[in-house]
Formats: structure tokens, C-alpha cells, sequence
């Protein structure tokens, strides 16, 4: 297994587009490598046309900054990097350069869980130049995905109303990193489990599995595969009824469901992977319950997404687990965050953050310049608008006017004296860790009291309320005043 190996155990220093190599060695040669920069990692949408996004990735960055280092394998490859004239890409002296280099930046981010809206740093990185621009491919790759993820789960798991959902997704991930980051992402947004073992082991996931097809087709008869089956496994009985026909796939289930009570133990559910999902659900409901098996679980899968889960509870399905794999895994309907890294502001020679835009013809692409937090205020408890704000420009007393960073007409008064907090957290600091990384069950356990504190309207599948997210006024005429500069240059 060389290529897992190599890829988990070895340095992932050189896990980045190659453009930021080439800028770190332009940088070096002009003398900038060391200049103060703070870089702000942001999306402009929420995926999947819905109303909130769930910040996840936040333990592999961490994991990512404390390992940064280039090895010597790193560096002899760079080495040998060779020009179109045959001459060595870098000198020597910026390959040794790179092999001294510490990670010594300060990050602060918003804690994995979080529910985030659009614009809003999810991650500020500040430190020198080099180093922040060095980050931004793999910090981008870590959080868009993971992001992705946790929030379509979210959306699954809140149109489950609660109920269990398993994650079926490894077969059809996006590779072995793809399906490790999905697993972990979609038990962060709210699954129950993973059937992805390696990810349970890695990450302290539950691991939940029931049987395939090819168990009952291996023998003669179903009612045989489901005695061998709760023989083996006497405590872990959730019977695939529907290989043959699922009527008699539930007789079948029932008959040895009986048996196992006369040895003490309890036929966990059935699962059905086919057909109409809410008339078979309601068959086995009616069939498990006529039985006396009021506790048993019916499982559903079979391509299922949120849209079809919030479908068959309209259809009032009797359906208690749901097993999703492909649409979870793969964000089937969306397959990109597209969360960007910009720079926002530069320290100048003397000593002054100087804040930097990119302009364009989009209003919605261009960056919010400045050194930035971001504050969530709450009403009675529930959450009413985040404001992001110059750090140095704290005015609490105020009660600030924020502006919607895209339409401008679009303003919000906050009341003073309203509960708030502050998302970005201090993670490292000088490129030490400050930051107590949490258990993955209290980051999902953060993922539905956060949801909790937000109003239905932002939370439902198709055209949701549009959560406020403003700049607070100073931040918003910095910004108009650095446009109109840019246009007139
Ligand atoms: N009551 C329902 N309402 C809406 N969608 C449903 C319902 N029942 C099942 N579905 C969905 O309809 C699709 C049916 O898939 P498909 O056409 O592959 O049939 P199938 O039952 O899986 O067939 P096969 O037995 O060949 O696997 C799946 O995505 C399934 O989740
Ligand atoms: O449908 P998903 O959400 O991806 O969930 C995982 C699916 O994987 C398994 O079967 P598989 O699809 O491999 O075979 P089958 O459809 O022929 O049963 C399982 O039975 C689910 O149907
Ligand atoms: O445990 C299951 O039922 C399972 C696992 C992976 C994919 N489909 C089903
Ligand atoms: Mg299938």
C-alpha cells in the first residue's frame, strides 16, 4: 500500500498548486516573504440553494499548519524541478529557505459545527506573506469539501426530523480521501453512523452495517440466509427483505425475528432497498407491529437525498433509519463549496494595515477588504444577523447599521444590547496551537444546537429565508471608498 501510505504518512507540504511555489519564490526574490499579510477564506453562495452552510475542517487544517514542513524529499524533488531552459526552477538558497520554514502564523477560525452564511471568514489567516499564501490551496481543499459535506448531511438529517440516518457512501466516494473526509464531514452535519470502517477507527465515528444481497443469494433460500445470518450475529439482525419479494422477505424476517426472542435477543429491523419506499415501509410497519415487533427499526436506502426523505414523510412513510450513500458523499447536486482565499489587507513599511480589494464587473467578487471579525447577534435566543467588522473598529455600544455587502439598499439596525458572540476563535498563535481541538461528537453535537438557534425559515430545503449578513457601516464605506478609488484608477 505505498501510494496510501506515502500519501497519510509523509509530509503534505507539497499538497499545493504549483502557481504558489512559483509566487513564494518570486516573493523571496523580491524581498516580501516576511511582510505582514491576513488572508480571509470565504464563500459567496450556499450550497445546494439552501439557506445556511456548516463549517467543518477546521481538525485537519490544525493538523495541516503543526505538520507544515517540507522534508528533504520535498526539497530534493524541488530540486530537481527544471525551467523550459533546462536550468533549475529555484535557486538553492530559496529550496534551503523553504527547508527552514516554520510555521508561525496566527489563525483564527469559526469552530467546526458552526452554521456560516456567505461572505462571512471562515478562517483569517495572518503571518508572513509567503507562509499565508502557501496555505491557501490546501486550507481551500480541506474546507470546501468537508463544508460541502457536513452541510448536505445537515440538510438530510434535519428532513429526517431526527431519525437516524446511516452513511452508506464509501463504494461510490470520490476516492479513499474523498470517502475518509465524507465520512467524518457527514457525522459532523448530523449522521448517526458511517459503514466506512477505517473512518470509524480514524475518527471515532460509530460504524453500523446491516447485509447485502449477495448474503441471501449465496444460499438456497432467504429464510435459510436470515437464520445463518442471526446465528452469526444474533445481536446485530437488521434482515434485507426485498432480494426476492418483499412480502415474503418480511414473513421470512418475522419467522426467525421469532426465534431469536425465544433465545433473548431482539431482531433489530429490516431494511428495504427497492421499490416504492412508503408502501413497502408501511407494509413492514403494519406486518412487524401485528407481530409484536413494535421496536423494530425499518430501514430505507436506495438513492436516496433529502428531497426524497422529506418526500416520503409527506407520504407519511413508516420509515425510522435511512441509509444514504451516493447523493451524501458525492454533494450529488452540488459538487463544489467554491469558497475562495483573498487577501485582505498588508502591513506597509510603516507598520499600517493597509486593506486590499479586488476589484470586478461583479459585485458579488469583490473581496471585503480589511483585518475582519465577524459577530452573531441573537434575539431571545434565537440568532438575528452577523455582522463582520473592522477588529480594530469594536463599537459595541452603538448598536451598529449593517449593509448587505452585495445590495447595499439592503440595511439592518442592530438593537444595543443584544446577546452576542464572536465566531472567529483564536486557533494558533505565532504559529503555536491556542486551540483545545474538541471531540468529534461535541463538533456534532455543535452542528444541531447551532441549528437550533436559527429561525425554521433559514432552514428549509427550497427557497429559504435569506439569513441577514452585513458589514458594519465603517467596513462598508472602507469598501465603497476603496471601489470607486480602483474605478477611477
Ligand atoms: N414512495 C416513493 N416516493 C418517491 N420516491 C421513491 C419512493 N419509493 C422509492 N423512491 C425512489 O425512487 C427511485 C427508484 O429507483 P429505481 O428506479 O432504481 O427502482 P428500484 O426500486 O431501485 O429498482 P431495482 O429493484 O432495480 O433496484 C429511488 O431513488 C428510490 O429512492
Ligand atoms: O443508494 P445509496 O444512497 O448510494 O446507498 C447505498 C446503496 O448501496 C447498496 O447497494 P448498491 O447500490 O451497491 O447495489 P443495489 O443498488 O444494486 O442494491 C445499498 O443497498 C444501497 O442501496
Ligand atoms: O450496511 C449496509 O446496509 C450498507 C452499507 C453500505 C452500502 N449499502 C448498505
Ligand atoms: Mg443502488
Amino acid at each position: 500500500m505505498k501510494i496510501t501510505k506515502d500519501l497519510y504518512q509523509g509530509s503534505l507540504a507539497l499538497l499545493t498548486d504549483f502557481y504558489q511555489l512559483t509566487m513564494a519564490y518570486a516573493y523571496w526574490k523580491s524581498g516580501k516573504t516576511e511582510q505582514e499579510a491576513v488572508f480571509n477564506l470565504f464563500f459567496r453562495k450556499n450550497p445546494f440553494q439552501g439557506g445556511f452552510t456548516i463549517a467543518a475542517g477546521l481538525d485537519y487544517v490544525i493538523d495541516y499548519c503543526r505538520n507544515f514542513k517540507y522534508d528533504q524529499n520535498d526539497l530534493d524533488y524541488l530540486r530537481n524541478m527544471k525551467g523550459k531552459s533546462g536550468e533549475p526552477m529555484f535557486e538553492d538558497a530559496f529550496i534551503n529557505y523553504l527547508g527552514d520554514m516554520k510555521f508561525s502564523c496566527d489563525i483564527d477560525a469559526v469552530e467546526e459545527g458552526t452554521v456560516v452564511f456567505p461572505n462571512t471568514p471562515l478562517i483569517r489567516v495572518k503571518g508572513p506573506l509567503v507562509q499565508c499564501q502557501l496555505l491557501e490551496t490546501p486550507l481551500l481543499n480541506i474546507l470546501n469539501f468537508q463544508t460541502l459535506i457536513a452541510t448536505k448531511a445537515a440538510r438530510i438529517t434535519l428532513a429526517a426530523g431526527g431519525e437516524d440516518v446511516l452513511e452508506f457512501g464509501l463504494r461510490r466516494a470520490q476516492g479513499i480521501d474523498g470517502a475518509l473526509a465524507a465520512s467524518r464531514a457527514a457525522y459532523i452535519g448530523g449522521c448517526s453512523s458511517t459503514s466506512n470502517v477505517m473512518a470509524g477507527k480514524l475518527f471515532g465515528i460509530p460504524v453500523s452495517g446491516t447485509h447485502a444481497h449477495s448474503w441471501i443469494m449465496s444460499f438456497d433460500t432467504e429464510l435459510e440466509a436470515f437464520e445463518a445470518y442471526a446465528e452469526a450475529m444474533p445481536d446485530n439482525c437488521v434482515f434485507l427483505v426485498d432480494t426476492y419479494d418483499t412480502y415474503t422477505g418480511l414473513l421470512n424476517a418475522i419467522k426467525v425475528g421469532k426465534k431469536l426472542q425465544e433465545r433473548g435477543k431482539q431482531m433489530v429491523g429490516v431494511r428495504i432497498d427497492s421499490g416504492d419506499l412508503a408502501y413497502y415501509s408501511n407494509m413492514a410497519r403494519e406486518m412487524l407491529d401485528s407481530a409484536g415487533f413494535h421496536e423494530a427499526k425499518v430501514v430505507a436506502s436506495n438513492d436516496l437525498d433529502e428531497y426524497l426523505v422529506f418526500s416520503l414523510k409527506v407520504q407519511e412513510a413508516s420509515i425510522n433509519v435511512w441509509g444514504i450513500g451516493t447523493k451524501l458523499v458525492t454533494a450529488y447536486d452540488q459538487p463544489a463549496l467554491g469558497a475562495v482565499y483573498k487577501l485582505a489587507a498588508i502591513k506597509d513599511q510603516q507598520g499600517n494595515w493597509e486593506p486590499k480589494l479586488k476589484v470586478s464587473q461583479q459585485t458579488i467578487k469583490i473581496n471585503i477588504p480589511g483585518f475582519q471579525n465577524v459577530r452573531r447577534y441573537y434575539r431571545k435566543g434565537v440568532a438575528s444577523a452577523d455582522m463582520i467588522f473592522l477588529e480594530d473598529q469594536q463599537n459595541e455600544e452603538k448598536g451598529p447599521l449593517i449593509i448587505d455587502p452585495i445590495d447595499p439598499t439592503k440595511r439592518k439596525k442592530i438593537d444595543i444590547g443584544l446577546e452576542s458572540e464572536l465566531l472567529l476563535k483564536p486557533i494558533f498563535r505565532h504559529g503555536e496551537k491556542v486551540y483545545a481541538r474538541p471531540e468529534i461528537h461535541e463538533i456534532k453535537n455543535r452542528t444541531k444546537a447551532n441549528l437550533e438557534r436559527f429561525d425554521k425559515a433559514h432552514k428549509r430545503l427550497v427557497n429559504p429565508h435569506i439569513y441577514p449578513v452585513g458589514l458594519e457601516e465603517s467596513l462598508f464605506n472602507l469598501k465603497t471608498n476603496l471601489v470607486l478609488k480602483a474605478k477611477n484608477q
